[in-house]
């Protein structure tokens, strides 16, 4: 068993990540239903939360069917983050997630995500006051350090451990490789190592198949995987892992049918949530992913980009299903 606090999750549990534009409640449900143990939202403003933006605090909504689930938060400054975790946990979720690893500009640039790796004292100061906030576990997804010169995750890990956090997520790169390379899990093993690391670490980047989840479990020694990339369009990539390490056999890939009805139960809860107009159109940018290497898929998916009624979005899915052949 895994324990994050009062969590608990079943031995080596698999994680999905949290992925801004993707990982919202319809995504979620899909990867529920495949055998994710926990999940997280999208990262969200602790600024545009004190603001109260309508996009951020769409971005709490949590539903019991998820649990366990962790709020994500990101932000640049130790009041907002500290207001913010108070009113993330008022939306009830098992935890809040702080994070210390997103490269991107305008995020890293303006003192957040990734950028902390660089002010340790603040850093710290952060989580204590999200620590201080909640009465919720508080967890924390970061990468291995800023840039080669400066891969500090070990002290960090250390730092945070002591001031309260309960679970830690490494992903293998620096913020200046962004997504480049391979990730390096070298580092993360050497976190988990430590004799003086008793929280569980969770490794992530590059997982993609059940084989190499397999292979780096057992590299590694890490206390369970987070899954992002791997598991667009394909929620069956954690039924798969955990069959693979049950049995050592890969299950089949999943039928034509079986790709329609996921895409389906995704469009539905879409559709529920976002309302008809923004269900159906943030539903597009999923299509592809959901019948990657189907042979003539183009016609459909133009078809289904276009629509704006989702009685034919249903009807076009089975058609899909009854007339396309896997290209390989
Ligand atoms: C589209 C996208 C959005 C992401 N958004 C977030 C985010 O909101 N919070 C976060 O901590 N990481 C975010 N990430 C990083 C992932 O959580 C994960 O660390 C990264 O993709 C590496 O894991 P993978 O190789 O399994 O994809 C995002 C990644 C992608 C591809």
């Amino acid at each position: 068993m895994a324990q994050i606090g009062n969590i608990t999750l079943p031995d080596f549990p698999l994680l999905l990540a949290p992925m801004e534009d993707v990982s919202d409640p319809p995504f979620r449900a899909v990867c529920k239903a495949n055998g994710a143990d926990l999940m997280y939202t999208e990262f969200i403003s602790s600024e545009g939360l004190i603001r109260d933006a309508a996009k951020s605090r769409q971005k709490l909504d949590v539903f019991d069917y998820e649990r366990p689930i962790g709020i994500q938060l990101f932000g640049s400054d130790v009041e907002s983050m500290r207001e913010s975790a108070e009113i993330s946990t008022l939306a009830g979720p098992d935890l809040i997630d702080i994070n210390y690893g997103c490269p991107v500009k305008n995020v890293a640039c303006k003192g957040a995500g990734a950028a902390l790796l660089r002010d340790i004292p603040k850093m710290v100061e952060m989580t204590s006051a999200v620590v201080k906030a909640t009465h919720l576990p508080v967890t924390v997804k970061t990468r291995l350090g800023w840039d080669d010169a400066t891969k500090n995750i070990t002290e960090v890990a250390e730092r945070l451990q002591d001031i309260g956090i309960q679970a830690l997520t490494i992903h293998g790169r620096t913020r200046v490789q962004m997504y480049k390379g391979d990730a390096d899990w070298t580092l993360i093993a050497k976190v988990k190592e430590n004799p003086r690391i008793k929280i569980p670490i969770f490794g992530n980047g590059d997982i993609e198949t059940p084989q190499k989840a397999l292979e780096y479990r057992q590299r590694y020694g890490v206390d369970g995987i987070m899954i992002g990339r791997a598991s667009i369009g394909y929620p069956w990539i954690f039924r798969e892992i955990k069959h693979y390490f049950e049995t050592g056999e890969i299950l089949p890939p999943p039928t034509l049918q079986e790709r329609m009805e996921v895409c389906k139960m995704h469009f539905t809860k879409s559709l529920e949530w976002k309302g008809e107009r923004l269900g159906i159109f943030e539903m597009r940018r999923h299509y592809t992913n959901y019948f990657r290497g189907l042979a003539n898929f183009k016609p459909y998916r133009m078809r289904l980009v276009q629509t704006e009624s989702p009685e034919e979005v249903y009807n076009i899915l089975d058609e899909v299903a009854g007339s396309l052949v896997y290209a390989d």
